[in-house]
């Protein structure tokens, strides 16, 4: 069997006068690898661009983390320069795209950002500024100019007893990296909650009853997925769920 195409967001980044949409070689390869799925980077060209058009020709979604805030707007709430950088194109592109894919029974695997987005997508909001906020513990990365440093193991999670997360990984709680300065605030319509930080920092989220597979995580599996053992498991349930949408795409 053929494998499954997968489809990646794009960060819009302004490069020597142009803009550029790009993504994080990591998402790629432990697209490649970790899923066995070819990714395919979708550009954020927004309402120019027939989303389920692009959703017709693919087997899985996978949102990417990114340095860009989701507009707050978004939200009912209101955009500030500290909360920046945003990336309006990225937002127009994504928000619709995972919805309609989990509309479609498309699998998903949002990451970081992408779980923000997703929670947005789904009428919920995000806490801004998290490491402001009491009780809170820090939840950026380490200050440092090595990205293995930046994207080092960083706190414990647990896991939500009988969700989709402890179907792929058990129940037992793991430690995660931990790079983001935003975090989910009321919960998207749907949303289930699979995994917490020990502050309450919703790590993992579901959606209820989906017709396809849908898993967020707010830490990167992509990262680590040739040596850690959940971001490994993680990224070959998404490959599977892909691989068996594929077989009943190509069947119709
Ligand atoms: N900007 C959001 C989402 C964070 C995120 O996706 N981080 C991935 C990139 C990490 C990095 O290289 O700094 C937030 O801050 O919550």
């Amino acid at each position: 069997m053929t494998k499954p195409l997968v489809l990646v967001t794009a960060d819009v980044k302004s490069i020597d006068g142009f803009n550029w949409h790009a993504v994080i070689s990591t998402y790629l390869h432990a697209i490649l690898k970790g899923s066995d799925a070819i990714p395919m980077i979708l550009p954020s060209l927004g309402v120019e661009m027939d989303l389920d058009a692009a959703l017709d020709q693919v087997d899985g979604v996978v949102a990417t983390g990114a340095r860009s805030n989701v507009n707050p707007q978004l939200y009912g709430e209101v955009p500030t320069e500290e909360n920046g950088p945003y990336d309006p194109d990225r937002d127009a592109t994504t928000l619709p795209l995972l919805k309609r894919a989990i509309e479609r029974g498309i699998p998903v695997f949002a990451i970081c950002r992408g779980m923000q987005e997703l929670n947005v997508a789904l009428g919920g909001t995000l806490h801004t500024e998290i490491q402001a906020m009491t009780g809170r513990r820090d939840h950026r990365a380490p200050q440092s100019d090595n990205q293995d440093e930046r994207f080092r193991i960083a706190h414990p999670i647990e896991v939500a007893p009988g969700g989709c997360l402890e179907k792929v990984l058990g129940a037992e709680p793991f430690e995660v990296n931990s790079l983001h300065r935003q975090a989910v605030g009321d919960l998207g319509n749907g949303l289930t909650i699979e995994a917490q930080a020990e502050d309450g920092t919703v790590e993992a989220v579901s959606v209820k009853d989906s017709p396809g597979y849908v898993l967020a995580t707010q830490w990167h599996p992509e990262y680590w997925v040739t040596t850690d053992g959940p971001s490994k498991k993680l990224f070959a349930a998404f490959g599977d769920a892909a691989r068996a949408y594929r077989e009943k795409r190509l069947a119709l």
